[in-house]
């Protein structure tokens, strides 16, 4: 069994892959992730998950594979990640009202040491139905919100604001599942089921 290492902070990628049939330990990265406006979504989310995997790759022994990923929303062209508060929280919510996002999630799998790697992305169309400013409110008076791209859950309640999804489901949710499996497959030999 190859050496995994997942390089997220994130509770919901560690679940996923606790599901599988995958050996690994979680090592953080340490990057400051920024957003910039004049480059595409999916550009900025496999920069990042880049990123993110680069730097624990620098951390650990020749030859472990490191998966990472990044997820962000964009609405009305105008890129989405987690809220800096509650008022940012409410701002985004009432932006996503009635209207179609997208949510991208970037992969990024390095072997450490070696000039091995793979990135790419997922892309997923959510509709949100029209939000009450009290449905709002009352949804952030939970903390569900707070690391979330986009400031919802698909997974917690933020479901009630969603009318429907067109794509991979797990990408909403930070790991798009079946894109992270064949990648692993193809490019490193490793199967999650
Ligand atoms: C839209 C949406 C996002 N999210 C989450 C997935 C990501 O964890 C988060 C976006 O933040 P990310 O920066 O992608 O990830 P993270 O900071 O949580 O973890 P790390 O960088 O250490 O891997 O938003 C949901 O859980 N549900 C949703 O419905």
């Amino acid at each position: 069994m190859k050496y995994v290492i997942l390089a997220s902070s994130s509770a919901r990628r560690k679940e996923f892959l606790e599901k599988y049939n995958i050996n690994f330990k979680i090592q953080e990265s340490n990057i400051k992730e920024n957003i910039y406006d004049n480059v595409s979504p999916e550009t900025i989310a496999m920069s990042l998950a880049f990123q993110k995997a680069i730097n624990v790759a620098e951390n650990t022994e020749k030859g472990s594979i490191i998966i990472a990923a990044d997820t962000i929303i964009c609405c009305d062209n105008k890129m989405l990640g987690k809220p800096k508060d509650k008022q940012d929280a409410k701002k985004m919510l009432l932006n996503l009202s009635g209207k179609n996002h997208y949510v991208y999630t970037g992969i990024a799998i390095v072997k450490s040491g070696t000039n091995e790697k793979k990135v790419d992305y997922s892309k997923t169309k959510v509709k949100f139905r029209n939000l009450s400013e009290d449905m709002i409110d009352n949804y952030l008076l939970e903390k569900e919100y707070e690391d979330k791209a986009g400031s919802y859950a698909i997974q917690g309640k933020g479901e009630i604001f969603v009318e429907n999804i067109e794509g991979s489901y797990t990408n909403v949710v930070g790991l798009p599942i079946v894109k992270l499996d064949k990648l692993l497959k193809e490019y490193f030999e490793i199967s999650l089921i």
